[in-house]
């Protein structure tokens, strides 16, 4: 553990069963595109196995955060240390940290020429040299895990958009992850698949897996968060457990975003 991981240690809330180690730790993060300063002094702590559901407006941030993460967007000032590596420019580190990290978009950004299970083991063999056959393997294990087995021989054009999310998921998790991010997966579908995929997530969930997911679905938050962030503007405005964010909001911002999203 980092100086710096280890000084955080003890900030965030702990929960029965969560881990003591730290899965991610951002510290005094700010960013800008341009001249446009979209995250502001981003302080975040997760654990382990730790649910966290980031929530908002939009244009708060939401995505840009979590973006960071992965370095799909590069942070200007403070620290990211993911799994105990801190994101610079240093482009093996950056390697590392996405072979630790899945991710989800809110498009599925699946392969259209290539089928299911090509889709679930491009990255295994590629990335991981795995061989074909037990990439395959691993691949169908996962395919079953999000219910779609029968799906693995189609294209992703021939899928529901219900099914191509799950797909996503499912080649995440092939790369054996230890953390998911998840960008507003749910919010291009039709209303009757938003719920076949956050039951794949909540699924996920009780594996213990590490999540963070920008979401506008609050009763995937109040289910299944350990904790729930608050962004407005570029900051975190307020974190706390879902009962506390929902039933006891500190801030005005909060208390507005919460009356606009559940009409109270
Ligand atoms: N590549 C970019 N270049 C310039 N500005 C950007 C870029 N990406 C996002 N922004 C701006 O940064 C702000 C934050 O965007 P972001 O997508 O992180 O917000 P969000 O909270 O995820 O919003 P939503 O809920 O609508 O997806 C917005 O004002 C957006 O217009």
């Amino acid at each position: 553990m980092s100086d710096l991981t280890a000084s955080y240690a003890t900030d965030t809330p702990h929960l029965p069963g969560m881990s003591d180690e730290i899965a991610i730790e951002i510290r005094d993060m700010n960013k800008w595109y341009g001249d446009f300063h979209v995250l502001r002094d981003i302080d975040l702590t997760v654990r382990r196995g730790e649910r966290i559901v980031i929530a908002g407006p939009s244009g708060s941030g939401k995505s840009t955060l979590i973006r960071c993460i992965n370095r799909l967007e590069e942070h200007q000032a403070g620290q990211i240390v993911v799994d105990g590596i801190e994101l610079t420019s240093d482009i093996k580190n950056i390697d590392k940290v996405r072979s630790e990290v899945g991710m989800v978009f809110q498009h599925f950004n699946l392969f259209p020429h290539l089928t299911v299970l090509e889709n679930c083991t491009l990255a295994p063999i590629w990335v991981r040299k795995v061989p074909k056959r037990q990439a395959e393997d691993t691949a169908m294990q996962y395919l079953e895990k999000v219910r779609i087995p029968e799906q693995a021989n189609k294209y992703p054009g021939q899928l529901s958009g219900g099914q191509q999310q799950r797909v996503a998921i499912a080649r995440s998790l092939c790369m054996e992850p230890k953390i998911m991010l998840f960008d507003e997966p749910t919010s291009a579908l039709d209303p009757e698949m938003i719920k076949e995929v956050l039951d794949t997530m909540i699924e996920l969930a009780e594996t213990g897996m590490t999540m963070l997911c920008v979401t506008h679905e609050m009763g995937f938050a109040q289910a299944v968060a350990d904790r729930v962030i608050f962004m407005d503007q570029g900051q975190i405005v307020e974190q706390n457990s879902p009962q506390e964010f929902f039933n006891n909001p500190k801030s005005d911002r909060t208390k507005l975003f919460l009356s606009q999203i559940l009409g109270h």
